[in-house]
Parts: structure tokens; C-alpha cells; sequence
């Protein structure tokens, strides 16, 4: 029928009913959530189509739905966040956000949408019950009890870094990207948990995990802004038309994160298939993530077995979660330490010291020397390689505020009622540097503060955190699982490395950190988009006799 020939009337009350359709479903719970957050102060709107910086200079430690999204995604958003806070003064929503038995919040719909369209239904990418399951099956391969007997494994693998680090210094004249080789380190022992050798270190093979997932946090964080259209997109008809949809769309950004992400999906596969064919050949299932699904398939009940698609999320979602973060701690901590060599000198001291006396560390010798832990704690407060999380609120939530901040009409704010849906951006590096917490010199990086009995407004803010005070593995049900395994790894590697090499500023490689998703170093100015970390390393003359 055509359109000309429905009655006017017709078209009004349908226009009519479509709008208050819009309205009631859209427009109304989008106005009660703003209005219900109006009074707190924040920095002007951006405008994010153009780009154009209302406040190139800002930033905030919750920062509520005001549309500063190109601001804070940026690479360079040191600055912006750290006066927002100066600014607005931190909104410490940390106390309600994790503090109730139930959730107020889950993870952010875009933020969720983001991590299954790259690594399907696995740790990041469920929710509630499918979530808390998933945890379980998987809390007791990065427990301490699992994790010491992986150190026979680890140690021989430092050993074969060194050696490899060790024919580089002649090959490139003494300056090593030692983010390459704590990438490479960071991805072998994160495959170890799978039961999988990467063999990282044999030039011959194509590191071709390493590479796509480097590249797929500055994609993905290049496409940021577009976010907001991920929870439209996926409505767009199922998947394989989406993929069509991506390759007609002429944006080569889009491709190539659709290219890392099957590259690194097919990685996935491989890994699974190599396993498989080793426990069908006769291998018995080991202490890993991986004969752990098997084993729990191998009893489940047909339609409680965890499927292919599930256990590929695993590994995809443990590889990118264990491997990036890691390698960008170790990283800054021997940039930090080529910057500080009063501070290198004191941790060889200390580790060399233990190493003489015991050989290899057993696990408690080796979390528990107190430099060691103290270069390892300052390093991932002051320098989280994850800066934020995001979060929207489920129900009707009240946020506690530690320290009070003005409203826009000048009041006092000692909380704030939130409406459902509204998405809360939690600052980590906005908490672990805070003034009021830390103390005035909370910005500098200082291992020994950890050496001394904690401040007091430390201890008062009671934050619940799965680590030492800071946000940095967060806290609550989604807090980092693999802490443990992080800390380990990265003491593992330290207290190797330092008995053997000494590190320096390569005064030609000015570094920059790059905000981007997770935080790696640049040479300043190269307009490099993959990490790198030229450091002078040369050998220590006892190690070379
Ligand atoms: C210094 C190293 C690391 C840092 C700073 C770090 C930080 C984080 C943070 C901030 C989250 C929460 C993300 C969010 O809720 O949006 C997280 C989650 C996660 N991390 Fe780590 N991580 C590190 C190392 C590791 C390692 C070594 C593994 C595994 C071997 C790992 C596995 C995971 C997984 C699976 C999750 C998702 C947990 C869940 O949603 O239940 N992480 N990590």
C-alpha cells in the first residue's frame, strides 16, 4: 500500500506512538541518569567528532558520563587526568562500587561488547553466574600453591633469556628493546599456564602471537571514541554478516583489528589442537588451565561441558589478560631502574646476596625480599600498565566519598545516588597517586615508602584490594585473577636479570609511555605505534667470568 494513500490521522497517532516509544525507552532513562548526577562538578564536554580539546589539560578519578571520551582516550592523557582530579577532587566511588555482597555494578556494556567480539565468552566476557563459575574452575591454577611448582619450569627459561640477551648486547651495539624481551618472557610463562611452549626465544619461528596482540590495544584504542555504537552494531544481523559488513566498510583501522583478531584466534586454535592431539597420543593431563577444562569436560554432564568456542575464549582471554600487562610492568621497572641506579644497585645487592646463599629462590624466599618487593609495589602504584576500568551501575546505587567534593552549587558531597545504566569510569592510576592517600609525594616513585609501616590514610581507606592497597589488580569478584602469577613472574625475571646485567639510559632513545589500553613505552617523538625499550644493558664482569 502506498504511503500517500494512509489517512493523515493514521500517520499522526502512529508518528505519535513511535515517539513515546523512543521517549519512554530511550530519552527518559538517559535524562533520569544525568539528572540524577547533575550537581556533580566535572570538565566541559568535548567535542568528539571533531576532536577539538575543550580542556586539553584535565582529568578525574571517576568521571561520570560527561562525554570526555577523546580527552581520556588519548595517548598522551597523563596530563588531562591528572588536573581533572587536582580540579574536581577524587570521587572515590571505590567503597560502593566493590563494597556490596552482590554487584551494584558490572562491567560496562561497550567495554563487555569490546571484549567478546575479540575474545568471545571467557573471563572478561560473561557475567553473573557463567562468571563466578568460570572463576572457580580456574582460582586453583593461580593459587600459591599451583603456582610454586611452575618455578622448575620458570628458572631455565630466565636462564635462556639472559643468554639470548646476552648474544644481542653484541649483535646491537649494547642497546636491547628490552620491551621485546620481556614481552617474549611475559608470553611464555603466561603459555606455561595453558600447558603450551611459545619457544619465544628461537628466532627461526614467527613470534606471530607477540605481534598481533601488540598491535591490538593501540587499534582497538585508536577506535575508542566509537565505542558508543558497539551495542547498536551487534544487533546488525548475526555474526558472518558483521564480518561482511567490516570488510565494505573503507576503514582500514577496522581491518586490521579484525585481521589481529583472528590472527590471534587462530593461534588459539592451534594451541587447543596441539593439546588435544598430545592427550590423544597418551600425555595425562598436567596442573594447568587447560588439562583442567579437559578434566572437568571428562566428567561434566553433556550439556554442562564447556564447548570449543568457550575453552578458545580461555586461552585467548589468559594470553592478551597475562601477557601485555605483565611484560609493561617489567618493562617500566628496568626503565625505572636504568633511571635510578642508586636504586638498581641497592636490588642487585639484596638479590645477588640471596642468590649466593640459595641458588634459585624457592616461592616465599623470592616474594619475600624486601627490596625486591618494594621496587615491585611502588613500580605497579605509581605506574598501573592498566589505568582505568568501566563500569555501569545495575540498580539504584549510593557511591560513598572518602573525600569530599564540591557539587556544581557549592555543596558539600559526601555521596552520590546514582539511577541504573549510568557508566562510571574508575581511575586506577587516580587512586594509587592520590594525594590524600599517599601523601604529598605520591607522584614520585619512591620503593622505600614500602619499606616503612604504611601511612595511616593508606590503612583508612580501607580499600578492599586483592594487592597491597592499590587499584592497580582491583578488587571484588572481577579483580585480577592472575596477581599472584604476576608478581611471581616479574620477581622471578628481576632477580635473574639483575644478578647478570646492568642497565642504563640510552641517551639517543628519549622514552614516552603511551596511554593506549595498556600503558607501553615509546622512543618520544618517533611516532612509533608498536612498544619499544631501547635500554643500554651490558654484563656484569662477575657474571662474564
Ligand atoms: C602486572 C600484571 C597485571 C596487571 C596490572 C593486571 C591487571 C588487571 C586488571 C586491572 C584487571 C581487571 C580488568 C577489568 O575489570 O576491566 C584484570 C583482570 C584479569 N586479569 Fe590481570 N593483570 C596482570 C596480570 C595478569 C596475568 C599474569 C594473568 C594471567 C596469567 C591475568 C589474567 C587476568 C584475567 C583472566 C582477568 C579477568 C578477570 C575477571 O574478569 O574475572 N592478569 N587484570
Amino acid at each position: 500500500m502506498p504511503l500517500s494513500s494512509i489517512p493523515a490521522t493514521t500517520l499522526t497517532v502512529l508518528a505519535l506512538g513511535l515517539l513515546t516509544f523512543l521517549i519512554k525507552q530511550f530519552v527518559f532513562p538517559l535524562y533520569k541518569r544525568c539528572a540524577a548526577i547533575g550537581h556533580i562538578a566535572g570538565p566541559p564536554c568535548d567535542n568528539i567528532w571533531t576532536g577539538e580539546e575543550a580542556w586539553p589539560q584535565s582529568s578525574t578519578l571517576a568521571h561520570l558520563h560527561t562525554g570526555n571520551w577523546h580527552q581520556l582516550f588519548h595517548k598522551n592523557a597523563w596530563q588531562f587526568k591528572k588536573s581533572i582530579q587536582e580540579t574536581y577532587g577524587g570521587v572515590l566511588k571505590i567503597n560502593a562500587l566493590f563494597g556490596a555482597d552482590r554487584p551494584s555494578y558490572e562491567t560496562n556494556a561497550y567495554h563487555l561488547l569490546r571484549s567478546r567480539l575479540s575474545f568471545g565468552y571467557g573471563l572478561v566476557g560473561t557475567t553473573g553466574a557463567k562468571h563466578l563459575k568460570q572463576r572457580r574452575l580456574m582460582a586453583p591454577y593461580f593459587a600459591s600453591k599451583y603456582l610454586r611448582t611452575l618455578l622448575p619450569v620458570f628458572y631455565p627459561f630466565a636462564y635462556e633469556l639472559c643468554d639470548d640477551i646476552e648474544k644481542k648486547i653484541k649483535k646491537y651495539d649494547g642497546v636491547i628493546n628490552m620491551h621485546r624481551m620481556m614481552s617474549i618472557a611475559a608470553l611464555e610463562y603466561v603459555g606455561t599456564g595453558l600447558g603450551y611452549r611459545f619457544d619465544g626465544l628461537n628466532e627461526s619461528k614467527p613470534n606471530e602471537y607477540n605481534d598481533a596482540a601488540k598491535a591490538l590495544n593501540p587499534l582497538t584504542f585508536k577506535l575508542s571514541t566509537y565505542r558508543a555504537f558497539l551495542p547498536y552494531w551487534v544487533q546488525l544481523g548475526p555474526a558472518w554478516f558483521r564480518k561482511r559488513l567490516v570488510d565494505w566498510v573503507p576503514w582500514p583501522d577496522l581491518h586490521r583489528v579484525k585481521a589481529v583478531i583472528y590472527r590471534m584466534d587462530d593461534i588459539a586454535q592451534d594451541i587447543l589442537q596441539t593439546r588435544k592431539q598430545a592427550f590423544a597420543d597418551g600425555e595425562s593431563y598436567g596442573r594447568d588451565i587447560l588439562s583442567a577444562i579437559m578434566r572437568y569436560n571428562d566428567e561434566a554432564e553433556d550439556d554442562e561441558k564447556i564447548d570449543k568456542d568457550e575453552i578458545i575464549s580461555h586461552i585467548t582471554t589468559t594470553l592478551f589478560a597475562g601477557h601485555e600487562t605483565t611484560a609493561g610492568v617489567l618493562s617500566r621497572i628496568i626503565h625505572q631502574l636504568s633511571l635510578h641506579h642508586d636504586a638498581q644497585e641497592r636490588l642487585r645487592e639484596e638479590v645477588t646476596k640471596a642468590r649466593e646463599a640459595k641458588g634459585d629462590l624457592e616461592f616465599e624466599d623470592l616474594l619475600e625480599l624486601p627490596y625486591l618487593d618494594a621496587i615491585c609495589k611502588e613500580t605497579l602504584r605509581v605506574y598501573p600498565p592498566v589505568d582505568q576500568l568501566y563500569r555501569t551501575s545495575v540498580k539504584p546505587t549510593v557511591i560513598p566519598i572518602l573525600y569530599p567534593i564540591q557539587s556544581t552549587d557549592g555543596k558539600e558531597l559526601r555521596e552520590i545516588a546514582i539511577e541504573p545504566g549510568t557508566d562510571t569510569i574508575v581511575s586506577i592510576v587516580g587512586y594509587n597517586r592520590n594525594k590524600s592517600v599517599w601523601g604529598a609525594d605520591a607522584e614520585e616513585w619512591i620503593p622505600e615508602r614500602w619499606l616503612e609501616p604504611l601511612r595511616t590514610s593508606v590503612l583508612q581507606a580501607k580499600l578492599p584490594a586483592v594487592f597491597s592497597h592499590m587499584m592497580t589488580f582491583t578488587l571484588g569478584e572481577r579483580a585480577c585473577i592472575g596477581y599472584k602469577f604476576a608478581e611471581m613472574e616479574m620477581k622471578l625475571i628481576l632477580s635473574v636479570l639483575l644478578s647478570r646485567f646492568r642497565f642504563s639510559i640510552d641517551p639517543k632513545n628519549e622514552i614516552f609511555w603511551n596511554m593506549g589500553g595498556s600503558i607501553t613505552p615509546i622512543v618520544k617523538d618517533s611516532g612509533q605505534i608498536e612498544p619499544t625499550l631501547p635500554i643500554r644493558v651490558s654484563v656484569l664482569p662477575k657474571a662474564t667470568a
